[in-house]
């Protein structure tokens, strides 16, 4: 392709595995944010019209859930503004847009998974700037795919399993959430998935615009995705503090946060699936597959 791809949120998880995956064969535009701040709509204009990519993956987020309750404006600027930008630009200069969202703009309710064309009603100012920005993108662009994912990990940035692995060298006992539960998504697994979707825009097969669950198959609460980092860092040799036993199943209610979550994140995958004619690896078989630096 003759054309640049822009990943936005180049610093993030998902943003660093486009970027590693896109590298090879495209001219990648990766602006960091002290090259490009994001949240500044003029900025923004400028640079798209100055680099004129053919290709946008908007990886960029404010994805601080808790402090999302009191940063409302960059929150609503990042997550809500921007997608509205970008797909609004995408629409008039015949660009591939693909965006990313998330479980939290469901409400939670119930136990079976989510269809894309599920009532959302989010929980907190997070999940409400993210569907705002779906929204936005949908109706500006409709070619537009966005990919609606969950507890997205990887071995570098903010995460959950980065914060497990760091508590377990550090303390004797933990107690994990129970009764949320989800899947989670290994950053890679994103960023694969995401170039097999512009792939098919360049074979001119392109699935159709609209929003598309990603996740891998199966689902699990945090206190299982804990006990299974766990067992996977001493499988892997760490040197732990901590044994799986000694991490403890507790109900939300024992773990106050800012932000409420959603306590049923669990999406159905089968949209994707059977649009790009592909069978996701489960949850367990994910998280085997990302620390072995697939
Ligand atoms: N993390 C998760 O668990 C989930 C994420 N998602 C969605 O997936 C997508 C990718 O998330 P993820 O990779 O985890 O995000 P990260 O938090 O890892 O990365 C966010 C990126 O956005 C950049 N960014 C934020 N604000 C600005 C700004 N003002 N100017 C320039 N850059 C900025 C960050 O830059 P810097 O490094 O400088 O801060 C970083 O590169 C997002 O749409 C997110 O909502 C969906 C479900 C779960
Ligand atoms: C560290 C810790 C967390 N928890 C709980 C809190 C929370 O319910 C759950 C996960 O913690 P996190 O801080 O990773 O949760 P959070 O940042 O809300 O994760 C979410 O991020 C956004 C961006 C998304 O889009 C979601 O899909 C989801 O991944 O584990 C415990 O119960 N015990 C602990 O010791
Ligand atoms: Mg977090």
């Amino acid at each position: 392709m003759s054309g640049k791809v822009l990943v936005t949120g180049s610093t993030g998880q998902v943003g660093t595995e486009l970027i590693r995956q896109l590298e090879e064969n495209f001219s990648v535009l990766s602006p960091t944010r002290t090259e490009l701040d994001l949240s500044d709509a003029n900025a923004v204009q400028v640079y798209l019209s100055k680099h004129q990519p053919a290709v946008i993956f908007n990886a960029a987020a404010y994805t601080a859930v808790d402090l999302a309750e009191t940063e409302s404006l960059e929150t609503m600027a990042l997550n809500a503004h921007l997608p509205a930008l970008l797909a609004r630009h995408s629409a008039e200069h015949d660009v591939y847009l693909l965006h990313y969202s998330t479980d939290y703009v469901y409400p939670g309710t119930g136990t079976e998974p989510w269809q894309e064309d599920s009532s959302t009603a989010p929980l907190n100012v997070y999940g409400h700037s993210k569907l705002q920005g779906d929204k936005a993108v949908l109706k500006e662009c409709p070619e537009a795919v966005i990919f609606r994912t969950s507890w997205v990990y990887s071995t570098h940035g903010k995460n959950f399993l980065n914060t497990i692995r760091r508590l377990a060298k550090e303390k004797t006992e933990l107690r994990i959430v129970v009764d949320q539960i989800g899947a989670p998504t290994p950053a890679n697994m994103i960023a694969a998935i995401s170039l097999l979707a512009l792939q098919r825009y360049q074979q001119g097969q392109a699935i159709k615009g609209g929003v598309y669950h990603l996740a891998p198959r199966g689902h699990c609460s945090w206190y299982d995705f804990a006990k299974a980092i766990v067992s996977q860092a001493i499988k892997q040799g760490d040197k732990l503090a901590l044994l799986p036993e000694a991490i403890s199943p507790i109900p939300s209610s024992d773990y106050p946060t800012p932000a409420q979550r959603p306590m049923n994140s669990r999406l159905c995958i089968d949209k994707l699936e059977n649009a790009l004619g592909i069978e996701l690896p489960d949850w367990l078989e994910a998280l085997a597959g990302s620390a072995s630096g697939n």
